[in-house]
């Protein structure tokens, strides 16, 4: 196990014509996780990641991916990372199966490539061209070309923009295979459901900065939506059940007959509310859970809606 990050990114600068896409962003990415990038269009998380993978050259801050300059060192860095571009990156005159073969070969540990074809339902393309493919082939192609040599880092810029639901989870999937094998995945997006299901970590991203940076559960912890309401008799007393919560839980009473307990909502917490109601002889009705999303993390940070 490396204790060496997979990224580490300080206080990158990228400007576009004297307008700064990405404005001192800091960033550690662990080795052997999945991490998301997660913020909405035009925060710089392309340009970040391009960055990364040697495209483009920081206007000041330093990059190093596995240790390396992505720019200087960038022979070296390449053979050892996967990157799937937002858009193409691949020969549109050939054919779908045959690039991938091709790019396997170029590999000395490549994926089995017959089975990553059927796992991405590519096997009715074989002789395709990819300018014939649809653009949900063309995207799961372009994923399988990152990932089929077996790369120690994949980046995934967008993964599944565009993708049917089928596709979408057969990709989260084939991500998650990789985790396992060990592989470090950085993927890019502005679906904050992917970024919930998926990742380990998540950087959340707006106007060129990580704003927020943190395992899902870390990020949506604490706040007002992280609270179990239930309904029951009005002008119930709640001192002895706050007695039973979790050190720093509130227990009110919002409207007559309206109760909200507040505090990290765990199996346990239920468990205790419920207990709690059984013994004092009260039917807790409307029993919810209300879970901060990695939405309202970024409402609560920007005052403005993640979606584009
Ligand atoms: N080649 C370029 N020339 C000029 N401006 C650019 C270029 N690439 C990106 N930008 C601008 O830089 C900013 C950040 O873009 P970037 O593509 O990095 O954001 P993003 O978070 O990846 O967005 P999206 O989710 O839409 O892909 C945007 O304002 C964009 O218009």
């Amino acid at each position: 196990m490396h204790s060496e990050p997979a990224v580490q990114i300080a206080g990158l600068v990228k400007r576009y014509d004297d307008k700064p896409a990405v404005d001192g962003l800091d960033l550690t990415i662990a080795r052997g996780a999945i991490t998301a990038v997660l913020g909405p269009n035009g925060a710089g998380k392309t340009t970040t990641i391009e960055t990364c993978e040697g495209y483009r050259r920081p206007d000041a801050g330093t990059v190093h991916v596995l240790g390396l300059d992505p720019v200087a060192q960038n022979a070296a860095l390449r053979p050892r990372i996967g990157v799937m571009l937002q858009s193409g990156g691949v020969y549109a005159g050939a054919r779908a199966v045959e690039m991938l073969r091709h790019t396997a070969k170029l590999h000395a540990h490549p994926l089995d490539v017959d089975a990553l074809v059927e796992r991405l339902g590519l096997g009715s393309c074989g002789r395709t061209t990819y300018r014939r493919l649809s653009g949900g082939q063309q995207q799961r192609l372009a994923l399988a070309m990152a990932v089929v040599g077996r790369p120690e880092l994949v980046f995934l810029d967008e993964p599944t923009a565009g993708l049917d639901p089928q596709a979408r989870r057969a990709t989260w999937e084939l991500v998650r295979d990789l985790r396992r094998d060990g592989v470090t995945v950085v993927v890019t997006t502005h679906h904050m459901d992917e970024a919930e299901q998926l990742a380990d970590h998540v950087a959340i991203v707006d106007r060129g900065k990580v704003i927020a940076n943190g395992t899902p559960e870390e990020l949506c912890r604490g706040g007002a939506e992280n609270a179990l309401r239930f309904d029951g008799p009005p002008g119930l007393d709640l001192g002895p059940l706050l007695k039973e919560l979790p050190e720093g839980a509130t227990a009110t009473e919002t409207s007559p007959g309206s109760y909200r307990i507040e505090a990290p909502v765990d199996p346990r917490l239920v468990a205790t509310v419920t207990g709690w109601c059984a013994a004092s002889g009260i039917l807790p009705e409307r029993l919810s859970v209300q879970r901060r999303s990695l939405e309202d993390v970024f409402l609560d940070l920007t005052g403005r809606e993640l979606r584009s």
